[in-house]
């Protein structure tokens, strides 16, 4: 068998056999393949149940490893690697933590919420988490009870826009009575935002109770005169009356404190849940409470909670310089929407006014883009294992189970819980707060209509609850077939909530997202009971196996069969080879209907194969109409971002365009104003100082006419300089003419001519 899928594919697939209840007469179809001494087993084999006469394939598995129905909690704890994820979820010495995911899957009654949460009398892989952590964790968490700026510093740094409160507060606002006031010792900011606290649960409404104005309760962030106030002693409930409902509290020492008095007081004195153990105390002691639960809203007693396994022997590698936050928080997927399970309608249902649930959103936030969260949940910071028990009891009562024909306490949805790390440098300056997130999911399962005898609102969900299971194992199938393809496939996980909320950052890592820490490889544990649905549970196998392998087993000889019932119609006395005795016919025979059975197994393959493509190759069609779907959203989506680019890049070109043109139509006020202003000048100038101006006009008319007058004097001069010489010219005719009176009348035409051609008449000449 191949095995060389795990090693790439995103999870390492475990598969726990479920030990069979007593009164069953059902036939196993699994048997798990035993390896050497001290090896465990990782294949199985199914076959279809003797009555099914249409198959006779026998399959084969393989898994990380199988656990067999003797395998206990704490062996499959440690097996499946739970303690290397939750030392991932941690981080190594000043590295972030990173993500991970552990998550059961498998038809309806398998074991799945027995392995995740556990039974009345053993933890479940949850619980064992949630000890090993605060185990070793405690010294190192961050003491929100007493300090208000490392709780805001906490609340700033959540990406999901989540309503962060401190355990103490969550557990009141749920169980606390609606009619006693706030605490004193409440800081501000905290009541502000605790919401008003909601109806009282069955129990308390029912039972009479201790006035709560005659005990002193301090507040969750109690001041030190709080602490030492001489009215906690009065708030001291009877000790043997908590012990009893309390024992693992009364155990309890804090790690944090070890020379505090008992862990009651710590509670009392830090911790507005002291009012609902209080209160529960003081019911104790007039009521039955201490009897089995009426109500699914009782509040949870941790007493009645189961303590084994133990874990504290594990060891847990982890940066023990650093200071921790452990946040909670957790919802269901309910006919493919989001719940959570902590902000419910709890209380008001015990008002008998059940409001309508939010479904939230699975989104990309501002602060953080890069990666989807669920967004609007509200998270519960807890200080110790005790606090985080009773919130996660708290959000179970509200999880949808219902008894159905295969399993009592069948879940409707799809559990989600979430146990984040916030981890910080510390130092007397903190770093920032860094968040990884450890979920654990507790899958519905997958179940058939006529076996699990559902109807109306049941039935529905059972159809919601198969249709997301089936678009889980498409997406199983394909990572696993990436895993070893050279050309991987489009894991369709888009497809519903499920997908999306298992898948979606997993594969965001896997692409162009790089700057965002990929999460650490996910544990699938798939639960099978060996006596129960072989339809339902081989199909489970197929796509979650990590190899799978069929043959068909030899068929035993048939000769006796065919010779008993002697009908044949054929001449047993002639065969092929020519040979008629009766031992050589029985020999063809014999070898002929082997053959007719070879055929009918490789037919019979052919067929299982040919199921398998048919259902590979719907799930490719899925994923390429998701692949179509997804390419018209981001073309879609290129569109919007180039138009509002475009449009960014035309607004900000106009705003430069208008810019330079207001400069420019400034500069030419300006340049006019100084104009006018020179101009306004100059007339102010001129009539303030008419007489200065005078001068100097006068002044400038005076140097000007001086030099005209220069000039004129010189054309003048140079006139009468010609004036004279043409007079004394004349004088020269003049006197020629006297000397030459009369000669001749021709001699005087022809002065008289030349004189005139030369412009200079004698007419002229005055
Ligand atoms: N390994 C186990 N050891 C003992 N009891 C088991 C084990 N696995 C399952 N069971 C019992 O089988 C019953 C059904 O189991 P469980 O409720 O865990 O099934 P499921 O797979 O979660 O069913 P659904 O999908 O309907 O919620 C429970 O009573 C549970 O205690």
């Amino acid at each position: 068998m191949d095995h060389t899928k795990p090693n790439t594919a995103l999870f390492d697939v475990y598969l726990r056999l479920r030990p069979s209840t007593a009164d069953t007469d059902r036939e196993r179809f699994l048997d798990v393949e035993q390896l050497e001494q001290g090896y465990a087993p990782t294949h199985i084999t199914i076959r279809p149940p003797v009555g099914d006469h249409r198959k006779r394939a026998v399959e084969k598995f393989a898994f990380t490893r199988v656990f067999e129905e003797s395998s206990d909690q704490r062996e499959l704890f440690e097996s499946i690697g739970a303690i290397n994820l939750v030392e991932g979820v941690l981080g190594a010495k000043g590295r972030e933590g990173r993500d991970g995911l552990l998550a059961t899957l498998g038809v309806t009654g398998s074991g799945k919420s027995h392995t995740i949460l556990g039974s009345r009398s053993q933890r479940g892989v949850l619980q064992l988490t949630l000890d090993l952590l605060f185990n070793h964790t405690s010294p190192h968490l961050v003491d929100i009870d007493r300090s208000l700026t490392a709780f805001q510093s906490l609340s700033a740094a959540d990406v999901a826009e989540s309503q962060l409160l401190p355990a103490a507060n969550f557990l009141d606002s749920i169980y606390a009575d609606n009619t006693h006031t706030p605490s004193r010792g409440a800081t501000p900011a905290f009541r502000g935002a605790t919401p008003a606290p909601r109806g009282a649960t069955p129990a308390l409404v029912r039972d009479s109770v201790t006035p709560m104005s005659s005990i002193y309760m301090p507040g969750a962030f109690p001041s030190l005169s709080d602490s030492t106030s001489s009215h906690a002693s009065t708030a001291k409930p009877s000790t043997s009356v908590f012990d009893r409902l309390y024992p693992s509290l009364a155990t309890y020492k804090s790690p944090r404190s070890p020379t505090s008095q008992s862990p009651l007081k710590h509670y009392a004195q830090s911790s507005r849940v002291s009012q609902s153990i209080l209160k529960l105390t003081s019911i104790a002691q007039e009521s039955s409470f201490l009897g089995p639960p009426s109500s699914r809203r009782n509040f949870p007693r941790i007493s009645t909670l189961p303590t084994h396994p133990s874990v504290d022997d594990v060891e847990l590698n982890f940066d023990n310089s650093a200071e921790y936050a452990i946040v909670i928080s957790m919802y269901e997927v309910h006919n493919d929407r989001i719940f959570d399970l902590l902000s419910s309608s709890a209380a008001s249902a015990g008002r008998g006014q059940q409001k309508p649930r939010r479904a939230l959103l699975f989104k990309s936030t501002e602060a953080s883009p890069d990666r989807k969260v669920v967004a609007g949940l509200k998270k519960v910071v807890c200080s110790d294992l005790e606090e985080a028990l009773l919130v996660l009891e708290t959000g179970l009562q509200e999880r949808r189970v219902a008894g159905t024909g295969s399993n009592a306490t069948s879940s409707r949805s799809h559990g989600f819980f979430c146990i984040e790390v916030k981890k910080r440098h510390r130092g007397s300056i903190p770093g920032p707060w860094t968040s990884s997130t450890l979920t654990i999911v507790d899958l519905a399962g997958s179940e058939r209509a006529r076996v699990a005898k559902t109807a109306g609102a049941t039935l529905a969900e059972a159809g919601k609850i198969n249709e997301s299971l089936m678009y889980l194992g498409q997406c199983m199938q394909m990572q696993s077939d990436n895993a070893t393809a050279t050309t991987p496939n489009l894991v369709p996980y888009r497809q519903c909530k499920l997908t999306e909320l298992l898948f979606s950052n997993s594969f965001a890592h896997h692409g162009h997202n790089t700057a965002a820490k990929p999460p650490q490889k996910a544990i699938m544990i798939v639960t099978a009971d060996p006596l129960g649905d072989f339809n339902a549970t081989s199909q489970i196998l197929r796509y979650s196996a990590l190899a799978r392998e069929v043959t068909v087993p030899r068929i035993p000889s048939v000769t006796s069969t065919i010779l008993a019932g002697g009908n044949s119609k054929t001449n047993p006395y002639f065969t092929q080879s020519g040979r008629t005795t009766p031992s050589a016919v029985h020999e063809e025979l014999e070898s002929a209907l082997q053959e007719i059975q070879r055929l009918k197994g490789d037919l019979e393959i052919a067929q299982l194969n040919l199921e398998d493509e048919t259902h590979r190759r719907l799930a490719t069609e899925v994923s390429w109409k998701v692949a179509e779907s997804r390419i018209g959203e981001v073309e879609a989506e290129v569109r919007e971002e180039v138009w509002a680019e475009m449009e960014a890049r035309l607004e900000l070109e106009m705003r430069r365009w208008r810019a330079a043109r207001d400069v420019e139509v400034g500069m030419q006020g300006e340049h006019l104003d100084r104009k006018v202003e020179i101009l306004t000048r100059g007339i102010s100038v001129y009539e303030d100082d008419e007489d200065a101006d005078k001068e100097n006009v006068d002044q400038d008319v005076s140097g000007v006419g001086e030099k005209v007058l220069e000039v004129e004097d010189e054309r003048v001069a140079e006139l009468e300089d010609e004036n004279a010489k043409l007079r004394e010219r004349l004088a020269n005719l003049e006197r020629e003419k006297d000397v030459m009176r009369s000669p001749s009348k021709k001699m005087r035409v022809l002065k008289t001519r030349k004189w005139e051609g030369s412009g200079m008449g004698l007419d002229e000449i005055p």
